[in-house]
C-alpha cells in the first residue's frame, strides 16, 4: 500500500491542465484564467473629482477666498474652456477636473450665496482621483485562483470583454452496486440509497468541474462495461464502490480488461484504503471506495486537487494546526482522517474528533468541519497537543 502523499502525487501526474477556451465576462466567475490578461485603458482615464463640491485653481485656494461659480461638470460630462482666475466650477463626484492644477472642496466645506462661494479652512485632502490612479493601460492582472466577483470587477473596468480560461473538465460519475436505487425511488427491502453520486457530483460543481451523473452500473460485468463505456469523453471517470477485495468487486477488472493503464490500487489510508486511480482511454479514472465517507475523504484528499490540476491551480498544502479537544488513542499503519468539529481556541482553533468514526456515517459527515490527520503509526495524543487537519 501506498502513502496517502504518494497517492496524491501520482493522481496528480495523471492530469494536465486542460486548454483554454474564451467565455465571456459575465459568465467567467469560478472559472481559471489560462493566460494574464491586460488592461486596455488607463483607470481613471483622466483626473476625477472624488466629491461632490467645487473645483478650483490652486492658485485661489486659500481660507476666506470668494470665487465666482461659472460653470459644471457632471460623471460623463466635462466642462468644456478654461476658468479665469477667481472663477469656481460646480463639480460632481465622478467629472473629469479641468487640465490646470486645482483641487476639489466638498460642499459642505463653502458657504455659497448666489453664485458666490466663500472658502472656509481648507480640507486636507485634494479630493481628486488622479489619472491611472487604479490601474494604467497595459497592467497585467493572472490571479492564480479561480476568478472572484472582486475580479470580474476589476476586468469589466479594464475593458476585457473574454477572457481566456482553462475548459471546466468533464467529469462521468459512477455508482455500482445492486443494493442501490436513486432518491425519489422506493427502496426494496435489502436496497439503500445512491448517496454517492450527489455528495460526488456536488464535490466536482464546488471544484469546478461539470459533474455528469451516469445511471448506476450493476454488479455485472457487462452493466459495469456499459456504464464505463457511456463516460466516453470525460476527462475525469469517478466510481464509487466495487472496489474492494470481493468477487462483486468489479471496478478494477473490467476497468482493466477496457484497457485501464493502472497506477496504484489500495492506499494506506482510513477510510479510503481500496483507492484505485489510473488513465483509462483519454480520460483519468479515480476508484473510490463505496463506503460513503470513504467516498467523501477521497474526493477532498484526490478529487478535489486534480480538478484543480486540470484548471491550471497550484496544489497547495491545505493542512492547518489546531489544539487537539479530547485524549485519543493510538493508530494503525494507515493514516486515519477521523471526521470532528473545530471550536475557538487561543491562537489555534480546538479540534474535537466525533466519537463515531464509521466510515458509513453520513450524520456525523455532515456535521464534521474538519478532518483531523492522524499519521500512521501515531502514538496515544492528548487533550492540549497540537495536531494537524484539513479543514472541510
Ligand atoms: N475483506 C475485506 N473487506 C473489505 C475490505 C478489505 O480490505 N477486505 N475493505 C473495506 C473497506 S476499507 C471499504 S471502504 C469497503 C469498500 O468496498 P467497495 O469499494 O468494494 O464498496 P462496496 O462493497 O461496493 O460498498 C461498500 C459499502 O458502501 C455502500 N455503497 C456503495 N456505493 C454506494 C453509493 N453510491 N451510495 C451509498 N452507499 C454506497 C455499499 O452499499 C456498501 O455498504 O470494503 C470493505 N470491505
Ligand atoms: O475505506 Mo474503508 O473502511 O477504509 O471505509
Amino acid at each position: 500500500m501506498i502513502s496517502v502523499a504518494e497517492a496524491l502525487a501520482q493522481v496528480l501526474a495523471l492530469a494536465r491542465p486542460l486548454p483554454p477556451e474564451r467565455v465571456p465576462l459575465a459568465e467567467a466567475l469560478g472559472r481559471v484564467l489560462a493566460q494574464p490578461v491586460t488592461a486596455r485603458l488607463t483607470q481613471p482615464p483622466f483626473d476625477a473629482a472624488a466629491m461632490d463640491g467645487y473645483w478650483i485653481a490652486a492658485a485661489d485656494a486659500r481660507p476666506g477666498a470668494r470665487l465666482i461659480v461659472t460653470g459644471a461638470a457632471a460623471a460623463g460630462h466635462a466642462h468644456q474652456g478654461a476658468l479665469s482666475p477667481g472663477q469656481a466650477l460646480r463639480i460632481f463626484t465622478g467629472a473629469p477636473c479641468p487640465a490646470a492644477p486645482g483641487r476639489v472642496i466638498p460642499q459642505e466645506d463653502v458657504t455659497r450665496e448666489g453664485d458666490g462661494i466663500t472658502l472656509g479652512t481648507l480640507p486636507k485632502s485634494a479630493h481628486i482621483r488622479p489619472r491611472g490612479g487604479d490601474f494604467a493601460e497595459g497592467a497585467e492582472v493572472f490571479p492564480r485562483r479561480p476568478l472572484t466577483p472582486r475580479d470580474l470587477g476589476l476586468m469589466a473596468a479594464m475593458n476585457i470583454a473574454e477572457l481566456p480560461v482553462h475548459r471546466r473538465p468533464q467529469v462521468a460519475i459512477i455508482a455500482t452496486g445492486d443494493e442501490l436505487v436513486m432518491p425519489g425511488e422506493r427502496p426494496g427491502p435489502d436496497q439503500i440509497l445512491c448517496s454517492n453520486s450527489f455528495l460526488l457530483a456536488g464535490a466536482v460543481t464546488q471544484a469546478g468541474g461539470i459533474a455528469r451523473m451516469l445511471p448506476i452500473a450493476r454488479d455485472t460485468e457487462a452493466s459495469l462495461r456499459a456504464v464505463l463505456g457511456a463516460a466516453e469523453g470525460a476527462d475525469l471517470i469517478v466510481t464509487s464502490g466495487g472496489a474492494s477485495v470481493g468477487e462483486h468487486d468489479l471496478v478494477g477488472k473490467v476497468a482493466g480488461e477496457m484497457g485501464l493503464a493502472r497506477a496504484f490500487w489500495q492506499v494506506a489510508m482510513k477510510p479510503g484504503k481500496p483507492l484505485m486511480a489510473g488513465r483509462l482511454g483519454g480520460a483519468v479514472l479515480l476508484g473510490l471506495p463505496g463506503n460513503p465517507v470513504a467516498a467523501a475523504v477521497c474526493a477532498d484528499l484526490f478529487l478535489a486537487p486534480v480538478l484543480k490540476r486540470f484548471q491550471g491551480l497550484e496544489i497547495p498544502a491545505s493542512t492547518a494546526k489546531a489544539v487537539l479537544g479530547c485524549d485519543v488513542p493510538p493508530e494503525g499503519p494507515r493514516a486515519h482522517y477521523q471526521r470532528a468539529r473545530l471550536s475557538l481556541g487561543g491562537d489555534l482553533p480546538v479540534i474535537t474528533p466525533f466519537a463515531q468514526q464509521d466510515s458509513a456515517g453520513l450524520s456525523v459527515l455532515a456535521q464534521a468541519d474538519a478532518l483531523l490527520i492522524r499519521p500512521p503509526q501515531d502514538g496515544p495524543r492528548s487533550a492540549g497537543e497540537i495536531v494537524d487537519y484539513l479543514p472541510l
